[in-house]
């Protein structure tokens, strides 16, 4: 405050003196003025008009050049994984349609619809196929004056029940175009809760909560049961005992597969959904769901074997879609960046690095240094390996190694394969329980979903982890996988 005065009285003096010297020097310039000086200060200002002439020109020019550059993609909606596409895109997901519309089709009409629990790996069409039946179900509820709500929130970055109750209440907020009147911290979840039944209550006459990702929503450690849980039982018991008279349906999506079974018993006995199962999808389901969207480019700018590959690409790590449809996109973004008047095999296989690079860069932003040891020595191992897979005996093994070399805390080998298995949650890596014979005990084998060599060349990026040489660890590893066998 006190240096923002005196700069503001600073700054007013230096105005002062500043106008009466500009004064003095317009009289002076008057006075002296002459033809010579004239010519040269006509000379100057034409120099200086031809100089920004030249500048915009270039930049006109740039401009127009990039402008008359045709680019390669038409409709970049259609390779926007959150954009819902039209239902004649959807390819191979008839029976989930089918299920999912056929149990929430009750909201049409003056019943609660079920609950569903719709599971599989990641983009496999769970958000989508929920998208698409909700539009539709509110298309028809407009035509027929009932009010219909689609109430969606993705719970992977909510920490707590308390975040998440309040992010429903302004999903819900949202959808209505009302406000949320109640704050968003310092209240105690039981108003959240209130507010959101408010707005449900006064807004809708059915609504469908669908919580993405919601096995994320693991709350405070401290608690006996997950986040997730509580709101589960929270949400279906509300529905039937009437603090929420609108009819409602929650759908709970989750990759994984295992969610139900942390769902707490009390919660269950309320919820009991319909289970919906997706599957990975393999190469052709990839290469139809890409062909369906083939019109994103213009006409004849695919390469033949551009649509092949990056399904080959995305159904050899787990039959994502997403991945095939963001491998298209950043293919034809390198082709539009390089000049090119094609996509190419090679903008896929560039693209391939970059997507695989991000998706590893995402999940490993946000673990702690202790997880990212546990990862980059599972990965080395899997680098190592021909089937690219890693026993957790081993990675354990590297694991003690690096935390001695860096001087970090160790866990014992059983925090350690629970560090792993909290890491499936994204996808980047499975396992499976296995064992060489009855004397070889018990191991769980990990697979990556992305190659080991990008995650440890992303791991890298982090400075405590580049302390150790990637070369020893080699060693280490290649020694620790002969004693293995
Ligand atoms: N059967 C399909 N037909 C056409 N497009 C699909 C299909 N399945 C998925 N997609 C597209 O793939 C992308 C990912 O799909 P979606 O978000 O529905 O996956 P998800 O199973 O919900 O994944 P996550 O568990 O990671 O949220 C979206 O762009 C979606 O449009």
């Amino acid at each position: 405050m006190g240096t923002d005065g005196s700069d503001d009285s600073h700054d007013g003096d230096g105005d002062g003196v500043g106008q009466s010297e500009v004064s003095d020097e317009t009289t002076d310039q008057a006075t002296l003025s002459s033809e010579s000086t004239t010519a040269e200060r006509e000379a100057d200002s034409a120099s200086t008009v031809q100089a920004a002439s030249d500048d915009s020109q270039s930049i006109e020019e740039m401009l127009l050049e990039f402008d008359q550059q045709e680019g390669l993609i038409r409709d970049r909606s259609l390779l926007d994984p959150n954009h819902i596409v039209e239902e004649d895109r959807i390819v191979g997901r008839d029976e989930q349609l089918q299920e999912v519309t056929k149990m929430l089709r009750v909201a049409l009409g003056d019943n609660r619809p079920p609950n569903l629990f719709l599971y599989g790996p990641s983009g496999t069409g769970k958000s989508l196929i929920t998208k698409a039946v909700c539009k539709n179900i509110s298309t028809i509820c407009e035509s027929r004056d009932i009010r219909f709500g689609t109430i969606e929130v993705n719970c992977q970055d909510l920490d707590t029940l308390g975040v998440a109750v309040y992010e429903l209440a302004s999903r819900a907020a949202d959808v209505a175009g009302v406000d949320v009147e109640v704050p968003k911290h310092g209240v105690a979840t039981k108003e959240k809760w209130d507010e959101l039944y408010r707005i449900v209550n006064e807004n809708f006459d059915s609504a469908v909560f669908v919580l993405d990702e919601l096995d994320m929503l693991v709350g405070r450690r401290d608690k006996q049961e997950p986040a997730f849980s509580r709101l589960l039982y929270q949400l279906s018991r509300a529905g039937a005992n009437n603090d929420l008279t609108a009819h409602i349906s929650v759908v709970a999506i989750s990759n994984d597969t295992k969610m139900m079974e942390s769902v707490g018993s009390r919660a269950l006995s309320s919820f009991t959904p319909e289970d919906v199962h997706f599957d990975d999808y393999d190469a052709n389901q990839l290469q139809a769901i890409l062909r369906r969207r083939r019109d994103a480019f213009y006409d004849d700018v695919l390469d033949d074997d551009v649509i092949p590959l990056a399904a080959a690409f995305a159904a050899q790590t787990h039959g994502d879609a997403r991945k095939a449809i963001d491998l298209v996109r950043v293919a034809g973004e390198l082709a539009e960046r390089e000049g090119d008047e094609r996509v190419r095999e090679e903008h896929v296989r560039e693209a391939q690095d970059k997507v695989e690079k991000n998706r590893v860069l995402e999940v490993v932003r946000g673990i702690s240094t202790q997880k990212k040891l546990c990862l980059y020595a599972t990965a080395a191992v899997a680098a190592e390996t021909d089937d690219e897979s890693a026993r957790s005996t081993t990675g354990y093994r590297v694991y003690q190694f690096l935390t001695d070399a860096i001087d970090a805390d160790q866990y014992h080998q059983e925090t350690y394969v629970n560090k792993m298995k909290e890491l499936t949650t994204y996808s980047l890596v499975d396992f499976e329980r296995r064992s060489h014979g009855p004397s070889s005990g018990m191991f769980l084998e990990f697979q990556f979903g992305e190659r080991p060599e990008t995650i440890l060349e992303t791991l890298r990026e982090d400075s405590r982890i580049d302390m150790v040489s990637a070369e020893e660890v080699t060693s280490v590893v290649t020694a620790q996988v002969r004693n293995q066998t």
